[in-house]
Parts: C-alpha cells; structure tokens; sequence
C-alpha cells in the first residue's frame, strides 16, 4: 500500500470559508422561528433517512443555502477522496502510518478487500467465526471451569476502547442478553472496581476476558493480573486459569507473556483504532451476552450506514450533514459543547461511549501536516438519557446563556411496553425540540396572564437547535447504525478541519509521568523529586507522608 499524503492547507483558506463567514454575518442572527415561517416546506425538505434513521434537520440555525455551503466546503476540503482512501485501505492515519479499516469489520462474508496483500475480510470471519464458536461453547455450557462448572459471570476488563463500547452495546442491548449470566466490566485502575466487580462472584463460574488492543495498558494489565490473583485465592494455586482467562488484542506476544494460552486469544488488526473497534473481537463480551446471530444483525447495521455514507452524495449523506452542522455551530456560532440526549433507558451509556469516540479523535490542535488548525475543532460531548436530564441541566439549554446544540435520539417501539410509559417518553422528547427551536416569546407569556415581573424569567428564547433521530426499535441493528453514523461524521469534521481523527498522542504524556511518579511514591529511600514541578513534588510528599513512607 502506498504512503497516503494530503495537502489540504488551513480549512480558513477554503472559499467555502469564507463565503460561510459572509452567509453567517447574512443569516446567524435569524431565529429558527423566522427560517419555519419563511420556508414552510422545510419538515420535508431537511429530513432524510439512511439505514432505517430517520434525520429531522430542520430545527437548525441553517438556510438549504448554509447546507449547500457546507458541503462546498467538505467537497474543497477532499472529503469525497478521503471517504474512498478510507474504505480502501490506504494508510490515512499518517502520523501512525496505518490504514484506518474499521469499516472492514462488517463487510458481510464472501466479499473481498485486499490490503497489503491480505484478503482483510476473510480475515475478519474468521475471527469471527472463531468467537461465534467460543460463544456457542459458553452460552451452551460446554465451557467449564477448572471445577467442571459452567459459566455464569463473564467480566469484561479493559479501558477506553476495549471497555467504553463494550459496556454501552451490552447495556444497550442487555434486553436481548442471557439473563443466567453476569455481565460485568472493569476499566479504572482504582482497585474499588474490580473488588466491586468480583465480591459477590464465584470464581469457580467467572470467566475473564482481557480486552487490550496493546495488552500493555496499565489499568487493564493490573487488573487482569488482581483478578488471576483473585481467581486463585478463590480456587486454590493449582487452578486451571486457562479455564477462566481469554483474550483481546492484536498483540500475541504480550498475550503469551501474561500467561494466557493464544487458542483462547481473539485478534483484531492495528488498522482498528481503540475508539472503532467495538465491533471488532473486543466486542467478544457482547456476543456472549446476546448470541452470534444478534451480534451479526449488529454488524449488518454498521454495514448498512457505511454504504449510505460511502455511496451518497454529501448533500443527502447523514453522518456529512450531521458533522457539518457541527462544524457549523462550533464555529461559526462559538458552540463549545454538543449534548446527545438518547430518550431510551438502554442507551444510558452511549454519551460516553461519544466522547471517546468524538472528542479522543477531533481533539486535535494541529493539522495532519502538523500546522496550527487555526479555528476551533472538536466540541465537548456529554449527555444523559432522556427524561432525566430535563430534571436537571435541561434548564440551562433552554435559558441559559451558552449554545448547545442536541441531538435527540427516539424509538417509536417500547423496548418494556409497559402501561403509557412510552408515549409519555416521545411525548416528553418531542416538545423538548420544540420548546428548545421556537420558545416563547414575552407576548406569548403575558397573554397567558403572568405578572409583568414575572415575564422575563418565563420567556424561552428558544433557537436553540437540535437534530432529532427517529428509528423504530432499539436492536443490534439500529445500534450498529447508530455507532457507524457518528463514526463517520467524526470523520467528515476531522476532514473539514484538516487533522487526524484516528491518532491520540495527547494521551501519551500523562500516562509517562504517571510511570516516572509511581516508584517516587512508593520507594523506600526520600526520592529525588527535582526534576518535577515544586507543586507536584509537594503533593508527592505529602501522600508519602500520609501512607507513612
Ligand atoms: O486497548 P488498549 O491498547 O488497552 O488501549 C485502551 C485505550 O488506551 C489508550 O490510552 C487510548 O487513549 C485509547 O484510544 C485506547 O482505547
């Protein structure tokens, strides 16, 4: 495979920029109110469906203008190119020089995709028929544990993206799980975690999978290592572990070294960032819990979104619109911060697994070519489940002096349709959207006969903007399309701003000092601590201090 190279030049140099800038100063000060009144069409004209979802745009500060500029912009940015360098395998994250392949894990069997060489998807149902047979083993109880017991516990350890999207997909998905066994996933290296996880397990019933792209990750290494300690004061020094541990990752070496047998290693590829490989194998603990079949409708999901976004043109694609308006609001408009507010109990976890997924990527201040970016890049992602966060934070999307722009996330079956719970749900997202776009004005508000006092406090300025997300039920499919979906409009932003959504070297240096600072806390000798600030060498000391060293 070639080297891949760009030269795209700071995004502020586009034309499309400019001409942005001039239509900003034109239309940024016209409400969402003013857009509906003038363009009575727009419900229709700025909704679109890819892959079973159904995309309200219409509640945008955006014109059928704004969106034909954005796309301007994605198409000088080399958007279009970039989508076919990705799913082509060239090596487009340069700075790591690896091709960026996530999209290869779902491509259904029979098809080819050779890279290096190598047919990728025949590599890839291999490994996945390798886990659907592991799964069938412990879902079917031929998997014993080193007592002859069948498996009852599976814990995930890992961290980032070995444990953020497992975790999601298994709660998102946990209504479809087998419900006999525990699923349970350990990540911060805070020991209250795994003794958490473990204190009411049998070991004689736990199987472990250690999920580490690297398998050198610290948290995860010292929690595999606490729970081979725990599973062999539980079930004596002579323990079959190799019963009770398997593993992911693409590092075989490490895998071997800690111990664990490579028959029972599932690999993926280092053309899977940490962040894009939920559905990779470290998605094994989630096939236990739901089935190889429903883990493929999973996959077809994905799939279905990928070829949306990498046969449609910009100005219908979802993922592109989506990651443009967010281009958009941040900046444009200033927006720091952009909520996801799933009105779905089973998605509690999908925020999280979002910032990740969006902020570890386009949280990024220089260009691939190593060039200051110039303009704001990645937004601040949060959010909640919906109807809680209405009882909360809601009050300052609403009338607070910050932008936020929301995406709201609905399913129009109950998963539990239990009494008039859902329709109250929908009913709760919709006027959301609605309050937050159109608000109320101080007319509005004293002809309801509140006191002139009063007035101020009651009005809703509303244009604040929000996409609304309509699909029909909460399955492994609609997940995949969900996870594919902002996947790509994480790439369609990274292109536009011009830097490399699938490195992450900001996280490098902490992780070093926090390897120079542990043999200073615990040595027995007062250690040199000159070479660190005099505010972290006090706090050094005073810990040591505190633990009595
Ligand atoms: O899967 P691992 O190699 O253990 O990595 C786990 C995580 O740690 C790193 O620090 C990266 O920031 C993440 O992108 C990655 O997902």
């Amino acid at each position: 495979m070639q080297e891949w190279r760009t030269e795209q030049g700071p995004v502020m140099a586009s034309p499309a920029w400019a001409a942005l800038s001039a239509h900003h100063a034109e239309i940024g000060g016209r409400t969402i109110r003013e857009l509906f009144g003038a363009e009575p069409g727009r419900p229709t004209r700025m909704s679109l469906d890819a892959a079973g979802i159904h995309a309200d745009l219409s509640k945008h500060r955006a014109t059928d203008e704004t969106l034909r500029l954005l796309v301007s912009l994605a198409e000088e940015r080399g958007l279009p190119a970039r989508i076919d360098a990705m799913f082509s395998g060239a090596r487009i994250n340069t700075t790591e020089n690896r091709s960026v392949l996530h999209t290869a894990l779902r491509i259904p069997r029979g098809e080819s995709l050779v890279v290096d060489g190598v047919d990728v998807v025949a590599e890839v149902h291999a490994v996945l028929d390798r886990m659907e047979a592991f799964c069938d083993r412990v879902r079917g109880d031929e998997w014993l544990g080193s007592t002859g017991k069948p498996i009852r516990a599976v814990v995930n350890i890992g961290i980032g993206g070995s444990d953020l999207g497992p975790v999601m997909a298994y709660r998102a998905l946990r209504h479809q799980s087998r419900r006999d066994i525990d699923f349970r996933f350990v990540s911060n290296v805070d020991g209250t975690d795994i003794v958490e996880a473990t204190q009411d397990l049998d070991p004689a019933e736990t199987l472990f999978i250690v999920s580490s792209k690297t398998f050198t990750t610290q948290e995860t290494m010292t929690n595999a290592f606490t729970a081979r300690g725990w599973l062999l004061s539980g079930l004596g020094p002579d323990a079959d572990v190799s019963k009770h541990f398997v593993a992911v990752s693409t590092n075989a070496g490490e895998v071997e070294k800690f111990g664990i047998d490579t028959a029972n290693m599932f690999g993926f590829w280092e053309w899977v960032g940490g962040r894009y490989s939920m559905d990779s194998a470290i998605g094994l603990s989630l096939m236990l819990a739901i089935g190889a079949d429903a883990y493929r409708d999973l996959l077809a999901g994905f799939h279905a979104v990928d070829e949306h976004f990498r046969h449609t043109d910009l100005d219908r694609n979802l993922p592109v619109l989506m990651g443009l308006l967010g281009v958009w609001y941040r900046d444009f408009f200033g927006a720091q911060t952009h909520a996801v507010l799933p009105y779905e109990q089973y998605l509690e976890r999908f925020p999280a697994y979002l910032q990740q997924l969006t902020m570890e990527s386009n949280g990024k201040r220089v260009t691939i070519d190593g060039d200051p970016v110039g303009v704001d890049t990645g937004a601040i992602w949060w959010g909640e489940p919906g109807t809680n966060g209405q009882h909360s934070f809601y009050q300052l999307l609403h009338q607070g002096t910050t932008l936020v722009p929301s995406d709201f996330i609905l399913f129009a079956q109950p998963v539990n349709g239990v009494g008039d719970h859902h329709d109250k749900l929908i009913s709760n997202v919709l006027a959301q959207a609605h309050v937050l776009a159109f608000g109320r004005t101080a007319d509005e508000v004293r002809a309801d006969g509140v006191a002139d006092d009063l007035v101020e406090h009651k009005v809703m300025p509303g244009n604040r903007p929000s996409t609304t997300l309509m699909l029909d039920r909460l399955s492994p499919y609609a997940l995949g399309s969900l996870v594919a979906l902002y996947e790509h409009l994480v790439l369609a932003q990274g292109v536009v701003w011009g830097v490399n959504p699938f490195d992450q070297w900001g996280v490098e240096l902490g992780k070093v000092m926090a390897g120079q600072l542990l043999p200073a806390l615990t040595a027995d000798e007062l250690p040199d601590l000159s070479h660190f600030d005099p505010s972290t060498a006090a706090l050094a000391l005073r810990y040591r201090s505190l633990r009595g060293r």
